[in-house]
């Protein structure tokens, strides 16, 4: 059995976020950070991005105060059942400069409010894996000219912007063939980042290996579990039986082989993988389906405002008492208001995984409990979707926005047509 050095990547890891890496430029400081204490029932998401927005106090200017408070400590409002009028706002914490003497927040100017970034030209995005990864091509399309930074988890990615390491993070949440990425549903929740908007990046892969191996040599196929999900009945009718093994990411597969020099191994990877990493392609479009597409979001510290001038989708999770026997109800609530929705999506909800409902006669019932993830067709400026949610409150013992932007309306590209049916 051969032992595989790891590849000498360079992407962050959690290890490097606990003590982060010295920065070219110092963040900047805040003089003064508030929570908000929610104290009604009633949301209004919309007026909440805006008093979010017009309470962050930076500092750029002050880099030699470095205390470690950041803008991004101001907790996120959306998801709390309050209205606008019923914030408090609570000091934190307030600073001191040099000689113990309390420094006063600073007026807000038009620079706190822009969504450039504080240390630079360039955009710092975060992603999952390593150059060659399909999300180092969507954070390029989320952001053209970005820094994209590779990160070895998606939990590093948020905590990368969270740190202000990163000032976006551009995650997939779902795939066409391979279905969703549970694992950051999951984190979407326990992070506090908002959704600023989306991309659908058309997903072709190519079977890669070391120059000179033909496929009679291969013992094993390494890759991503989505891309080999998604490559699964190819590979097969190519007459590749052989072991498929998953590691982090499809360009990191890539980079196992060539690093390693795995004759016995093929990946299954971006054609930008196998120039990165001296790879051949042996076989190419082996994605089962020729329109497969995988959608990612884009996850910033702020939320954006929404608007109504072009087509928008808003995200939510809520859960509710009595599970799922409610869950026509919610959903009804969108439909009364031809409010389409483009996703659903349940998760074990994890604080409270069973409810027992016990029957004296016949015993207990063990019902397990779940989280539902919405995606609609609607943007949260409309009134529309303002009253669905008010609706859906009612029905619900927990409910959080996570983001209302700009649906990706690019146009389908002509090498990938739709499928027909
Ligand atoms: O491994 C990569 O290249 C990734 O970017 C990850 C990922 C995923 O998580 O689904 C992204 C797109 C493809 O669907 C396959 C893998």
């Amino acid at each position: 059995m051969q032992t595989l050095s790891p590849p000498t990547s360079n992407a962050l890891n959690l290890k490097q976020l606990i003590r982060p890496r010295p920065r070219s430029r110092p963040r900047p400081s805040v003089k003064c950070v508030y929570s908000f204490e929610p104290a009604s029932t009633r949301a209004d998401w919309q007026s909440s991005c805006a008093i979010l927005a017009s309470n962050v106090q930076q500092n750029s200017a002050d880099n030699n105060n470095h205390n470690g408070a950041t803008a991004d400590h101001v907790a996120a409002v959306n998801g709390h059942k309050a209205s606008v009028t019923d914030l408090k706002l609570v000091p934190i914490q307030n600073l001191a400069d040099s000689n113990n003497k309390p420094l006063q927040p600073k007026p807000l100017t038009i620079s706190d409010l822009s969504p450039a970034p504080m240390h630079g030209s360039k955009l710092r995005v975060a992603y999952q894996g390593v150059p060659g990864a399909y999300s180092e091509a969507a954070a390029g399309k989320a952001y053209p000219n970005c820094e994209a930074i590779p990160c070895d988890q998606f939990e590093v990615a948020f905590q990368a912007v969270e740190l202000w390491i990163a000032d976006r993070a551009v995650l997939p949440v779902e795939n066409s063939l391979g279905g969703s990425i549970h694992r950051n549903y999951d984190l979407l929740l326990r992070h506090r980042l908002h959704i600023v908007g989306e991309v659908q990046l058309p997903v072709h892969h190519c079977l890669l290996a070391l120059p000179g191996v033909r496929k009679e040599f291969l013992t094993r196929v390494i890759s991503h579990p989505q891309a080999l999900a998604q490559c699964e009945h190819t590979l097969t009718k190519l007459g590749i039986n052989v072991a498929r093994e998953a590691v982090d990411d499809t360009a990191g597969a890539a980079e196992l082989v060539a690093t390693n020099n795995l004759r016995d191994t093929a990946a299954v990877a971006s054609a930008r993988a196998a120039e990165l990493y001296g790879l051949n392609v042996m076989a190419d479009g082996i994605q089962d389906d020729p329109s497969n597409v995988t959608r990612f979001v884009m996850l910033a510290r702020e939320p954006i405002i929404p608007r109504t001038d072009r087509p928008f989708k808003t995200s939510i999770v809520f859960a509710h008492d009595k599970g799922t026997s409610v869950l026509f109800k919610v959903l009804s609530a969108f439909a009364f208001r031809n409010i389409s929705l483009t996703k659903i999506e349940s998760r074990p909800h994890r604080n409270r995984p069973i409810r027992l409902v016990d029957d004296a006669n016949v015993g207990t019932a063990k019902h397990f409990e779940y989280l539902f993830y919405v995606d609609f067709d609607a943007s949260m400026a409309e009134v529309r979707a303002q009253n669905a949610l008010a609706e859906v409150q009612e029905f619900t013992s927990f409910l959080r926005v996570l983001g209302s932007y700009p649906m990706d309306m690019t146009p389908w590209t002509p090498s990938s047509p739709p499928p027909s049916h």
